[in-house]
């Protein structure tokens, strides 16, 4: 029997996305600064069993072949004609619907879990080309810490230089579709009080052509970035991906427990908070 694997699925965040135009495809053409997060990912075990089981205990997950940790393993399995059962258990960390790219990773992580197993024989391009038909954010999982991607997000090129950052992340109880959100872009009016100009650092810029459609929904998203811009120690303040995650880069002095206590105080009881670190590219 083989041996079993376990991975660890780490969320991203998004920098900086411009969304160019929507293609006919219906997908939209963007241009995004993508960096994983050190310490805040999901965790994957595959087990080779008696027959296939797949267990995933999170609230709002699905368990059916829809979840993409399955979509993955048969994926590979029609690609590779692998046939070992195998037995799955997805421990989610990340939350969903977030803008983190969970279960981006956690495909991408079956993928790499399965090809381990499978000796290393497919080559990581070959993996990223699998990937890129499950979703289009899976590919940067299997490449870089931080990346440039293009296209409608499988195009991965080198990213900029960017340090190891220290961030918080906020989510409210709510979550964004990432359709909607992309359905909404170029519609949207601007926010009177919203500034959208790119937050310029030495490393590179933040900056979400999502905010705006977003936020015109869900205002709450608008309020947390005003209230992280005017925190002691706070640099700078984005939202991740399509949301609903809002993150803070925070300077050397800021103090992430005093922070996260003040935004529970101040804007919602029951936000999600995470403080940690990005992952250097
Ligand atoms: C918002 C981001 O997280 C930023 O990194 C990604 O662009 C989302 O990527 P993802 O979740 O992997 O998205 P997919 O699963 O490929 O697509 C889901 C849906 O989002 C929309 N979509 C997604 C990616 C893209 N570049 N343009 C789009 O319009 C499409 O309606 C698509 O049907
Ligand atoms: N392994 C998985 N983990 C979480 N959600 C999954 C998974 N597989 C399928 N889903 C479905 O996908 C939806 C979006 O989850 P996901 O965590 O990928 O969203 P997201 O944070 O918006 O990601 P992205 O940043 O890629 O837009 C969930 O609400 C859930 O229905």
């Amino acid at each position: 029997m083989m041996p079993s694997v376990i991975v660890e699925a780490p969320a991203k965040l998004n920098l900086s996305l411009r969304v160019v135009r929507r293609r006919d495809d219906g997908f939209h053409e963007i241009d995004s600064v993508m960096v994983r997060l050190e310490g805040l990912a999901d965790r994957i075990s595959l087990e080779p069993s008696e027959e296939d089981a797949f267990v995933c205990e999170a609230p709002g997950v699905p368990t059916d072949g829809s979840n993409l940790v399955l979509r993955a393993r048969d994926l590979f399995r029609e690609e590779t004609g692998m046939r070992q059962p195998l037995a799955i258990r997805l421990e989610k960390r990340v939350p969903h619907g977030a803008g983190l790219g969970g279960g981006s990773s956690d495909a991408a992580a079956v993928l790499a879990g399965l090809n381990a197993l499978w000796e290393g024989r497919v080559p990581v391009e070959t993996l990223q080309e699998w990937a890129a038909r499950l979703g289009s954010d899976i590919p940067f999982f299997l490449g870089s810490p931080v990346a440039r991607v293009t296209g409608r997000g499988e195009q991965l090129g080198p990213g900029p230089t960017v340090p190891s950052l220290r961030v918080m992340l906020l989510k409210p109880g709510f979550g964004v579709s990432t359709p909607d959100a992309y359905g909404r872009w170029k519609e949207a009016l601007p926010l009177e009080g919203m500034d959208e100009a790119p937050q310029r650092f030495s490393w590179g810029e933040l900056v979400n052509d999502l905010e705006r459609p977003v936020f015109r929904k869900f205002l709450f998203l608008a309020e947390v970035k005003l209230w992280l811009l005017r925190q002691e120690g706070v640099e700078g303040a984005l939202m991740s991906g399509s949301g609903s995650t809002m993150f803070a880069v925070l300077g050397e002095g800021a103090d992430p427990e005093a922070l996260a206590a003040a935004a529970r105080a101040e804007l919602d009881p029951q936000l999600w908070i995470w403080s940690g670190r990005t992952q250097a590219g």
